[in-house]
This record gives C-alpha cells, structure tokens and sequence, in this order.
C-alpha cells in the first residue's frame, strides 16, 4: 500500500559558502530539506509530497522543476507576482549562521486558502515546522493548524520540529505561544535541546520532552546537536547515544535530515530507538559537506 509523507513550510533559493569562499546557488529550506531526504531513504511505497506557494516567475519555475527531479511532489500554489524567499549561509567554524530576504516570499501565502490537506488519509504522515508557522500571517497559522487538526482527527500523524528561530518572530513570547499552539496538533514533537533550552528555559531534555508530552504529543524526540538524544513517551524515557562527527563543515540541514531519517523510520516500521540511531548517522554525513542538500549523504531504512 502507497502511504504519504506530506511536508509543509517554505523553500527558498539558498546561498551557500564554498571552501573557496564563492557561493553556490541551491534551493532548500528545513521542512524541504526534510522533504528531500525523505526522497533519498524511503522506498518507493512512499510518496513525498511538498507543500507551499510559489510565484510565477522564473526562479519559482525552476523550485518547481527542481523539486520533481528529486522525485517530491509539488502541492505548490501559484501566485502571480510574488517570488520565492532567498536566504543565504555564514559560517564560523562550521556552525552556520542565516541571513533572509523572504518577508514577502509566496510561501507566506501557503495557508490562504487552505482548507484540508490535500491526497492525506488514515496511516499517512504531515510535517510542519516552527518556521512555517513564523513565516505565516497570524490568519496563516490559524488556517494551517485548522487543517492539520482535521488531518489528524482522521488518523493522519501529524510530526512537528519547533525549529526556534528568533529573529523570523516578533518576540520570544509570541514565538514560545506558537510553538505551543503548533504543538498541540502534534503527535511527534522533534525538538533541538540547545534552542529550547534557550527559550523555553527548560532544564535539560527531560523538561522539553515533559513539555511537549503535556501539549499532547505521543513521542518527543529531543535532539541535542552531538550528544545522545532522548526520547521521551507517556511510559518511558530513553536516551540514544551519538557518534559525533569526525569533521564539522556546515551544520545547515543537521536536524532536518534527522527528522527525516526518523520519520521515515517510524513510518516504515523502525522502533523509534533504530530510526534515531540511523538518523543520527545521517545528519553525521550531512554536517560534513557544504550546503542542505548533500547528495552523498545515505542511511537507508534497516527494518
Ligand atoms: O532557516 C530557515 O528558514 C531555513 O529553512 C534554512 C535552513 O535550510 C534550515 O533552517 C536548516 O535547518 P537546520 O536543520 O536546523 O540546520
């Protein structure tokens, strides 16, 4: 039986650093770096479908383009006279930084008339992230979570990686009240310690996990850069060990590959310690090339 794997959010033109300092031109964003690596490990009884706005002109036509050639399905809206976001990567010692030009992208626009989730069912999978919610008119936010509850109510799992990212914010209280709300159509929370920590003010990962098993979630995996990651449930915690990275070349991309090794896991069977311990290996693979998308990068579905 075909199942889907429907993710929601904004992909964007990306300006990457090369080792000789020029850039390179891509397209990525997290919920499609996640949607493309979703692509690369699942099997063929998946579908990935990508969810969005795009403009009419030409860079919108090559997202398009580009993202059929990586075998994910566009659910893009066309809208005439926006054009895609643009944001562009620094890096200092391998952590990356971002800059943005994406305030009136069409991807703001992807919840305007949206309604219900298009193709999902019973046993099929939708992804958000905090950055889609930031990006969307508070009307956006109300419509998308509106849908994904709807989906949910009708057996679809709905995963959700609060990816905290400040400055797209108006400020941290009214990103932290988002991120809840976001939180509470979920039934999979993807957290990163490190950002929660910061803004949230939890103690450790168990406090983020209690924090959004109380918002509903079902399985919390709080991931921490390179240290084990726990995984939390209503009935038990477990803490996976990490093999960290031999050499850190851009971290861009290190939790949205995670998210999708893990995902696609779960969805195809893994118990959620396996698929975190392979997702793991991927994002190790991810961190060491330049970029979001790094096509060597590899970690097929075990079981
Ligand atoms: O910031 C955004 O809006 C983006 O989508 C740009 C990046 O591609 C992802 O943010 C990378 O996400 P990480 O896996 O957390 O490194």
């Amino acid at each position: 039986m075909t199942r889907q794997f429907l993710s929601i959010g904004e992909c964007m033109i990306e300006m990457a650093p090369r080792a000789d300092g020029s850039y390179s031109m891509g397209f990525a964003g997290d919920t499609f770096n996640t949607a493309w690596y979703a692509r690369r490990v699942a099997g063929p009884d998946l579908e990935i479908g990508y969810l969005s706005a795009v403009g009419d002109d030409g860079p919108s036509q090559e997202m398009t383009t580009f993202m059929r050639e990586a075998g994910v399905r566009p659910e893009l809206a066309v809208r005439p006279g926006r054009a895609v976001g643009l944001y562009m990567i620094s890096l200092i010692e391998g952590e990356r930084s971002f800059s943005y030009w994406r305030s009136t992208s069409a991807a703001t626009t992807l919840a305007d008339d949206l309604d219900r989730l298009p193709g999902l069912g019973a046993g099929d999978m939708a992804f958000f992230s905090g950055i889609t919610l930031a990006i969307l008119p508070e009307s956006g936010r109300e419509k998308l979570l509106a849908a994904l509850a709807k989906a949910r109510a009708e057996g679809v799992t709905v995963a959700f990686d609060p990816n905290l990212r400040p400055r797209l914010w108006s400020g941290t209280e009214d990103m932290c009240r988002w991120i809840m709300r976001g939180a509470e159509v979920a039934d999979i929370a993807l957290p990163s310690y490190e950002d929660e920590g910061a803004h949230f003010g939890d103690a450790d990962k168990a406090a983020t996990g209690a924090r959004y098993l109380s918002a509903g979630a079902q399985l919390v995996i709080v991931k921490d850069g390179p240290l084990p990651v726990l995984l939390v449930t209503p009935e038990a915690e477990n803490l996976v060990e990490t093999v960290p990275a031999e050499q850190v070349v851009d971290t861009t991309a290190a939790g949205d590959s995670f998210n999708a090794r893990f995902l696609v896991g779960v969805l195809s069977g893994e118990t959620a310690t396996v698929a975190a311990a392979q997702a793991c290996g991927l994002s190790r693979q991810v961190i060491g090339a330049h970029g979001a998308l790094v096509e060597s990068a590899s970690a097929p579905i075990t079981g």
